[in-house]
């Protein structure tokens, strides 16, 4: 492929010796891998009957590589959330962060939702994980990757950092920041990324980084932990933004990350003060392990910080819409759902564990939303449907995946099973894929619309 030369130029004096080995993985194809989602599945014993042939990521513990002629993004699991297709070593980002169930979370540049869905599950969907994308186009793919993976504890918001940072100073207990960056580390990946590519772009992106950064450090709690990520080489955008961080804020301290798996430590070399603790953040270079590349810092605030002092969100749910929901419970489902009822419109969702007050900010998503309250009736949402588990679900019709009737549904169309049990549980091989209403010996198809098969 063709490389930018100055980046040619750039990358020959930064590595050296070493710079050969480097640009030989550019004749080489991309490398591919999935994320396995623990919360629908045991991801070790998943893999080994998967329909692919799947070999384990050595610093990611759900995740897999796949050959190059298989297509997992075209499984009906895929549309079950049973995976998320990631770039391998994009799945190193949030095992650094690694939150703990019942923390509160921010991922500040979060679309498509790859760290977002890690996370996640992670906390295994208790605490608050705070999704925010910037661009109101992407962030409709991150609310979709939200939903497939079955999150119950995420907000999705389409804010600026400068927004949030106003509404959540010192709140956060664990903050991402996978900064929008030059890309150099995709190339391979996405050639458009390096006709984007100049030297003042990089210089560009780097201002970016710390501006995201001035309010993530904001909204961090006294403790709290940032992981700051790109998927780029330079220097200017890596080592240079994290040592610009550490005079900037002298009491954040850089944290070691494990250097398993073929992770390198950071370039104390490449600071303009030849800062020795970088060595604790990491590279993923392409030439040494089985990924693109990516840089990862990990970094904790010492200053003592007032604590939050917002309001948390209220109940404002309308008894009839419980009431209604409540009779859907008791016909389709055997587990009954608590927590903080609010409706937005026709829709009633149940948010996070103590979810902060939101008004005021663009919300894409809050929580599960359980369904829509449609003249005087319930209809349940897709989003239900992906965060349950089969054994939920009084009435279930499982279909194989090897089946026809899978990909017909997948499609939109109705199904004739000779039933009439109502709502349904649709699933593929155990896993709930959608709703579907049985009357009368079919099944009337609640696929969305936007998602399914073309
Ligand atoms: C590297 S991508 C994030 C990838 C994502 N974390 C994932 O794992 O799927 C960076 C994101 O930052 C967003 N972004 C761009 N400018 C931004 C800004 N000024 N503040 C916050 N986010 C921004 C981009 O739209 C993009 O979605």
């Amino acid at each position: 492929m063709r490389l930018p030369e100055a980046f040619v130029a750039k990358m020959k004096k930064l590595l050296d010796e070493e710079a050969d080995e480097f640009f030989a993985v550019y004749e080489n194809e991309k490398i591919n891998g999935l994320r396995v989602n623990p919360l629908k599945t045991d991801p070790g014993a998943w893999a080994k009957t998967a329909p692919f042939s799947l070999s384990p990521v050595p610093f990611c513990p759900t995740g897999f590589y796949y050959e190059p002629d298989e297509q997992p993004g075209k499984h009906p699991y895929h549309a079950a959330g049973l995976y998320y297709i990631q770039e391998p070593s994009a799945m190193a980002v949030a095992e650094a962060l690694r939150p703990a169930p019942g923390e509160r979370v921010l991922d500040l540049c979060a679309a498509p939702g790859g760290k977002t869905t890690q996370l996640g599950a992670m906390m295994e969907n208790k605490g608050l994980l705070v999704a925010n994308e910037i661009h109101p186009k992407r962030v409709k793919a991150l609310a979709e990757n939200v939903e497939r993976f079955g999150l119950t504890n995420t907000v999705v918001v389409n804010e600026t950092p400068e927004a949030l940072a106003e509404q959540f100073p010192g709140f956060f207990d664990k903050i991402l920041v996978d900064a929008p960056c030059s890309g150099e580390g995709m190339f391979r990946k996405d050639e458009e990324a390096a006709s984007f590519w100049s030297p003042a772009y990089v210089e560009e992106c780097a201002a970016r980084q710390r501006r995201i950064l001035e309010s993530a450090y904001a909204m961090l709690k006294e403790g709290g932990i940032l992981v700051y990520s790109t998927c780029t080489f330079s220097p200017e955008e890596n080592e240079q933004t994290i040592e610009w961080l550490l005079e900037t804020y002298d009491d954040l301290r850089l944290l070691p990350i494990a250097k398993a798996g073929g992770l390198e430590p950071g370039r104390p070399e490449w600071t303009k003060t030849n800062r020795s603790d970088l060595v604790h953040a990491a590279r993923l270079w392409p030439h040494r392990l089985k990924g693109e590349g990516h840089f990862v810092a990990k970094l904790q605030k010492q200053r003592s910080t007032p604590p939050w002092q917002g309001r948390r969100a209220k109940a404002n749910a309308p008894k009839a819409a419980i009431r209604l929901y409540r009779q859907f419970e008791q016909e389709a489902l055997w587990t009954e759902r608590d927590g903080t009822f609010v409706s937005f419109g026709a829709h009633l969702t149940v948010l996070p564990e103590r979810c902060p007050d939101l008004s005021g900010l663009k919300i894409v998503r809050a929580g599960l939303h359980l369904g829509d309250v449609k003249k005087e009736r319930f209809e349940p949402n897709h989003a239900l449907a992906l965060a349950l588990r089969t054994e939920e679900a009084k009435h279930v019709l499982d279909l194989s995946s090897a089946s026809r009737e899978i990909v017909q549904y997948w499609r939109g169309e109705t199904l004739s099973t000779g039933g009439d049990r109502g709502w349904l549980l649709v699933a593929v091989d155990g896993f709930p894929f959608a709703w579907g209403k049985e009357v009368k010996g079919t099944v009337k198809n609640f696929y969305p619309k936007g998602l399914r098969l073309v």
